[in-house]
C-alpha cells in the first residue's frame, strides 16, 4: 500500500507524537562516557534521519538507541551511515575546529516500523510520497519540480519542532533564501569559534539553508539539543522535509534567560544537495525517487 507521507493528525486534542509522528528522539551511550541526545525524523520502515556530528567515528551502532514518543518500545539500531563528505575536523589546520559541510546521518532500525498514528514518515524531496502530497501526481512531475515548489526564491516559511520535557514544540522560522540569504549567512562569522574566518563561504557551504534572526520577523533559535531534527515545509495540510538542523551561531538552551542576539542564526543541510547520497542509501526503502 502507498504510505502517505507527511501526515499528521491535526486535531487539537491529538497527543504531540500524533501532530509530529516522524519526530524521533536519539540517544547514545557511549561506554564509560555521558548520554548523547539528537533528534532525527522517520522517513521509511527502516530509516531515520539525522545530522552526522551526532556521532563520533568510533560510534557504535548498539549504543543508540531511537525513541518514536510512544511509551512502549525504544528501537535499536542495525546501522549507522554518515555522508561521506562530512569530516568536522576538515579545517582545524585552518583554525577553524568545527566543519559541519554534509552534516547529514541516517540510521537503519533493528525492525521495521510499523505506521500508526504515532509514527509515519516525512516527506522527502524528489520521492513519489512528496508528488503525491503535493498533488502534482501527474507522470512528468520531476525533481526540479519539487525544488521549484519547496524551495521558493524568498522568505520561505518553515518550522522545526524543539522537544522540551517530552513536550514537542513547533518552532515557526523563515528560511531565508532571496535577497536576506548573504546577511544570514554573514552573521556565521559571529560565532565565537569561527574568529579565524575570513571568508564565511569557508563554512557557510553551499549545503546550507538559513533561518533565525530579526529580519522580517524575530525568528526563535534552535538548541544544541535539536541537532539532527528536520527543518519541515508545510504545504496544504502535509508536511516536507527540505533540511536537518545541523548547526547555530547561539545556543538559547545554554543561557535561557538570555534574549537571543539580532545575530543569532541557525544553518541547516540542505537535502537538495545530498540526493545521490538519499537515493543510494534508501534505494530498497520503495520511497520511488524520481
Ligand atoms: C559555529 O560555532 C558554533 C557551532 C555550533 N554551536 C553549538 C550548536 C550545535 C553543535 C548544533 C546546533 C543545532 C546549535 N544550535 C545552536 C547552537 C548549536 C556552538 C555555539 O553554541 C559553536
Amino acid at each position: 500500500t502507498l504510505s502517505m507521507c507527511g501526515l499528521g493528525w491535526e486535531f487539537e486534542k491529538a497527543e504531540d507524537h500524533q501532530k509530529n509522528p516522524w519526530h524521533v528522539s536519539i540517544k547514545i551511550a557511549r561506554p564509560g562516557k555521558g548520554l548523547e541526545s539528537c533528534k532525527g525524523a522517520l522517513v521509511s520502515e527502516y530509516f531515520v534521519l539525522t545530522a552526522a556530528h551526532c556521532f563520533n567515528i568510533d560510534d557504535r551502532a548498539h549504543w543508540i538507541t531511537v525513541d518514536m514518543g510512544k511509551a512502549t518500545s525504544v528501537n535499536r539500531v542495525a546501522g549507522l551511515w554518515s555522508h561521506p563528505q562530512y569530516n568536522i575536523g576538515k579545517l582545524k589546520g585552518a583554525g577553524i575546529p568545527e566543519f559541519y559541510d554534509y552534516d547529514v546521518a541516517l540510521l537503519k532500525l533493528t525492525q521495521k516500523v510499523k505506521f500508526s498514528f504515532d509514527s509515519r514518515p516525512i516527506c522527502l524531496p524528489c520521492t513519489e510520497g512528496t508528488t503525491r502530497a503535493l498533488r502534482k501526481a501527474h507522470p512528468q512531475t520531476t525533481c526540479n519540480d519539487h525544488k521549484r515548489l519547496l524551495l521558493t526564491v524568498g522568505e520561505i516559511p518553515a518550522l522545526f519542532v524543539h522537544e522540551d520535557r517530552k513536550k514537542l514544540e513547533r518552532k515557526h522560522v523563515n528560511i531565508k533564501n532571496g535577497v536576506k540569504r548573504s546577511a544570514c549567512e554573514a552573521d556565521a562569522k559571529k560565532a565565537p569559534i569561527y574568529v579565524n574566518v575570513t571568508d564565511v563561504k569557508q563554512v557557510v557551504t553551499p549545503r546550507f539553508l538559513c533561518t533565525g534572526g530579526i529580519d522580517p520577523v524575530v525568528d526563535p533559535n534552535t538548541c544544541k539539543g535539536d541537532s539532527g531534527g528536520p527543518l519541515i515545509i508545510p504545504k496544504g495540510k502535509r508536511f516536507f522535509q527540505v533540511g536537518v538542523i545541523s548547526w547555530g551561531v547561539f545556543d538559547v538552551c545554554k543561557q535561557p534567560k538570555r534574549k537571543a542576539p539580532a545575530y543569532a542564526r541557525d544553518f541547516h543541510l540542505n537535502l537538495f544537495t545530498v540526493l545521490p547520497w538519499l537515493r543510494e542509501k534508501l534505494a530498497e526503502e520503495g520511497l520511488g525517487f524520481i
